[in-house]
């Protein structure tokens, strides 16, 4: 077999981001075989906005272009002002190289405990979350008058495009004609965001006419919350809006067993440019430095990058050690280089 061989990106980012990134990469590395995975390292985050000033530059972006893949810890530090770095870092990086397909699945593997009720996990966990990446309220289309005065006025102006929306429905539409149930549930606000929602909802009903075989539901995001909790067995393939994305996979995580376990890839499909892959959750500062942090879904995303670069067989190789370490670790607390260790071990 030919060796074949990839050039990554790493940006650990902040407080947990460089930990979890590191037991990522330890697995990436025990995947060996014919494949190279050449890693760079790249300082954005806290520390270089610290010593220099800057978030993104120019110069960094270009060079991240150049790359095969990306792997991100997480963005974001309290001593920093809120906003800067995940307006300066992330969202830059995610609008720059057009990752219009913010994918999170969540799956509840078998032996992990989630906080709902046996009876409801019985009847399955396993849907995937199809975030729009690129519009909604993060464009920054917005702004402030009158700052500091009792007649202050703030903005956040949600955008919505036919093209924005179009393409990663017709992702998701082809994400649930793939999977066994072929399902797929928009779930937005269009009782209220009357606009956007109708948009969205016409969208999903013309492109849908292209994918027969998938069945469509809708649902109120609010109501979807509740079947979240409730029965997330009903869910296969969900698509929405940036915002409400951010919010119901953070739920997501929680309810197939916490937030060190969820993995996401903000994808580019066009292949235009790297596709980048991170942990859904963030840095964490309340146990960063202290060796705490479930490095799973860092490990996890690094086996989205895997499969996203074709290589399949080693994405499944790695999802198998994790689910096996899963269902060996019960409820003992281990160290993040612990399970990092014998993750890569079983490869
Ligand atoms: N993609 C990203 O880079 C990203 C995502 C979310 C938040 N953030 C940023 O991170 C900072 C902290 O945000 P937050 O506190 O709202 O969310 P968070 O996800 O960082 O933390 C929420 C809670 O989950 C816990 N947690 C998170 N990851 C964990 C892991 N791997 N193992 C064990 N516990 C874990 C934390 O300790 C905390 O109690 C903010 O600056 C925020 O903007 C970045
Ligand atoms: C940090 C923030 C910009 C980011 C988001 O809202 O997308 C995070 O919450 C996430 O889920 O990746
Ligand atoms: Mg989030």
């Amino acid at each position: 077999m030919t060796q074949q061989s990839f050039d990554i990106a790493v940006i650990g980012g902040d407080g947990i981001g460089p930990e979890v990134v590191a037991e990522g990469l330890k697995v990436i590395d025990a995947v060996g075989g014919d494949v190279t995975v050449r890693t760079t390292e790249y300082d954005l985050g806290a520390t270089r906005w610290h010593r220099t000033g800057e978030t993104l530059p120019d110069s960094v972006l270009s060079e991240l272009r150049g790359h095969d893949g990306i792997l991100l810890g997480a963005i974001g530090d309290p001593g920093v002002p809120s906003g800067v770095l995940e307006r300066g870092v992330l969202l830059p990086l995610r609008f720059a190289l057009d990752h219009y397909v913010n994918l999170r699945p969540a799956k509840l593997f078998p032996g992990v405990t989630s906080p709902l009720a046996d009876h409801v996990t019985s009847k399955g966990l396993d849907f995937v979350v199809v975030r729009e990446g690129t519009e909604g309220p993060y464009t920054g289309n917005g702004g402030a008058l009158r700052v500091g005065t009792p007649a202050e006025v703030a903005t956040e102006v949600s955008v919505n495009t036919r093209f924005g929306i179009e393409r990663v429905v017709r992702d998701a539409f082809a994400r649930a004609q793939a999977r066994p149930r072929q399902h797929l549930t928009l779930v937005h606000k269009h009782n209220v965001l009357t606009h956007a929602g109708h948009l969205w909802r016409r969208t999903v009903e013309e492109v849908g006419a292209e994918f027969p075989d998938v069945e469509t539901a809708y649902q109120h995001v609010d109501a979807a919350t509740i079947f979240l909790a409730t029965d997330p067995a009903r869910f296969d393939v969900i698509v929405t809006d940036n915002l409400f994305g951010d919010i119901i996979t953070d739920i997501a995580a929680a309810v197939a067993g916490g937030i060190g376990l969820a993995a996401s890839g903000n994808i580019n499909p066009t292949r235009e440019s790297p596709s980048m892959f991170e942990p859904v959750h963030g840095s964490a500062p309340d146990i960063a430095g202290q060796g705490k942090a479930d490095p799973t879904a860092a490990i996890l995303s690094a086996s989205m990058l895997l499969a996203h670069l074709g290589l399949g067989a080693q994405a499944e190789r790695v999802e198998t050690a994790v689910a096996a370490d899963l269902a060996e670790r019960g409820t003992a607390s281990r160290a993040t280089s612990q399970i990092g260790d014998a993750i890569a071990a079983r490869l």
